[in-house]
């Protein structure tokens, strides 16, 4: 860009920067209204690279530039652009950082979702907020921009805190996080995850802390425990998927105990995240009451009406249970989906002491014999190994076309975009299941491709459909192969 300046240019430019004094804040208004003149027409990212460039030439400036670039992120923003939600950079500006901006915009985040929209604003007046809006909303977005709007990169302390109910989400979410820090990294993300290596944990904690921990709760606490890191300098705690983790008899007491310790913090704010929050109002009261939240704390409830994506497409078909494995098979052929997932249910304790084999060994043997569709047949449950667990997940994102036969260890935040085809060869065991299995499909947020939820009942669960289908207020179709 520095080599389109004309010589003239360069010397309005370095006119105009005579005036700067440190410390303005106006100075980004006038670089921008300068740069405009200049017929420099581009996004404010180029402007500043050129201004940088630049400056080059003009050794003195170059203090004034790198001060006044600075200022970016911190202008306030006039009452025009206050009310401007039309781009994320619009609701962001002065709030996150350039970089993070910019890396949004390169990635392809550029408009808003709903959520985000709705929640970014609140979010960045300091109130804790339930953030409660459909799968594949977009919630990750919106805490994640909080949380690059608080952090000072020039502080060695841990900072934010984003907890998750399963390893899996917790590495995706630690991706996209690290996906908006600057490059050189002066903002470090860990993963403190279940199956992970604590130990090498321990030193980085103690040689030099993060500024952005994501954790599955056990991991998180062991360090607590151990007074490796406190959270007496964190200004944001993130607890996504609450409603399960406060329904999981495994995480809710150290969940309990995280959000009491948080809640002796000065400067703190937290932010609960879920597609599902059952009993809503009851909720919010505890966390008042409980102080887990501030007085003031707010509920975004994005599209309350609409628990789930309208663009699925929810379909039934009726079997006997020995004829599951084939109607399956049929429906795989006549759909022949690119991506999909098939949920099934849990083994029972009484099947594992009988010694038969999982449900999902038996039908994974199954369809790689008898289906021939082009797609990677994987599969992802508790059972397996961490590393077997990352393999299936890493494969599944790099393969253009997969069946991937899971649990409902896959049902909560999972994000794999190209699945157009979710199917619940078991039906799950609560509506709320069903909302978070379903979730799994439709998340391009801006696309109308269709997707589908097929669910393979048995006759007698025709009831348990239909409650779903109350609670959730959609319409299931049946399908005659
Ligand atoms: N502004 C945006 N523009 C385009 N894509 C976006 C935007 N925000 C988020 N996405 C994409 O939307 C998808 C869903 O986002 P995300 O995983 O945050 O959903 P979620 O609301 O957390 O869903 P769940 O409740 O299922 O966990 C992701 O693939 C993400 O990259």
């Amino acid at each position: 860009m520095a080599s389109s300046i004309a010589a003239p240019q360069l010397l309005l430019l370095s006119h105009t920067l005579s005036f700067f004094k440190p410390n303005q804040n106006r100075h980004r208004l006038i670089l921008q209204s300068e740069c405009t003149h200049l017929n420099l027409r581009c996004s404010f990212h180029f402007k500043n690279t050129a201004l940088l460039s630049a400056s080059k030439f003009f050794r003195p400036l170059h203090a004034v530039l790198n001060s006044s670039t600075s200022l970016i992120s911190k202008e306030e923003p006039n009452a025009k652009q206050k009310n401007d939600t039309s781009t994320l950079r619009a609701i962001c500006q002065g709030h996150v950082p350039e970089h993070a901006l910019s890396r949004l915009e390169e990635i392809g985040f550029v408009v808003p979702t709903d959520v985000q929209r709705q929640a970014l604003p609140v979010l960045f007046s300091g109130r804790d907020c339930i953030l409660h809006a459909q799968t594949g909303s977009g919630k990750t977005l919106a805490y994640l921009l909080l949380i690059y709007s608080v952090i000072n990169p020039q502080r060695s302390a841990v900072q934010a805190l984003i907890v998750v109910p399963t390893r899996e989400l917790g590495m995706q979410v630690t991706k996209v996080a690290r996906m908006l820090a600057p490059k050189p990294m002066d903002i470090t993300v860990m993963a403190l995850l279940d199956g992970g290596m604590l130990r090498r944990h321990k030193s980085w904690l103690k040689a030099e802390p993060p500024t952005i921990i994501v954790a599955t709760i056990a991991s998180l606490c062991q360090m607590l425990e151990k007074h490796i890191f406190k959270l007496e300098a964190m200004q944001v705690l993130v607890i996504d998927e609450v409603d399960f983790m406060f329904n999981s008899s495994k995480q809710v007491s150290s969940l309990r105990k995280l959000l009491t310790i948080y809640s002796s913090c000065n400067n703190r704010q937290t932010v609960f995240a879920s597609a599902s929050i059952p009993q809503h109002r009851r909720f919010l009261h505890d966390c008042i009451q409980q102080k887990w939240t501030k007085n003031d704390v707010i509920h975004v409830h994005v599209n309350p009406i609409e628990p789930m994506p309208s663009r699925l497409q929810h379909r039934f078909l009726t079997c006997s249970k020995k004829q599951r494995h084939q109607t399956l098979l049929s429906l795989l052929q006549t759909d022949a989906p690119k991506s999909g997932i098939i949920f099934v249910g849990e083994q029972s304790e009484k099947s594992k002491k009988a010694g038969n084999a999982p449900p999902t060994t038996l039908l994974i043997d199954f369809l790689k014999t008898s289906y021939g569709g082009c797609s990677d047949i994987l599969l992802l449950e508790e059972g397996m190994n961490f590393n077997l667990r990352a393999a299936s997940l890493t494969e599944v994102k790099q393969g253009g076309s997969y069946i991937l036969v899971a649990t409902d260890i896959a049902a909560r935040g999972v994000d794999l975009p190209e699945t157009t085809h979710i199917y619940n060869f078991d039906l799950p065991r609560t509506a709320i299941d069903y909302l978070h299995r379903a979730g799994r499909t439709g998340r391009k947020p801006f696309s109308d491709e269709e997707c589908y939820v097929t669910n393979i009942i048995m006759p007698e669960e025709h009831f348990v459909l239909q409650r779903y289908e109350n609670e959730l207020m959609f319409k299931c179709e049946e399908l005659i192969l």
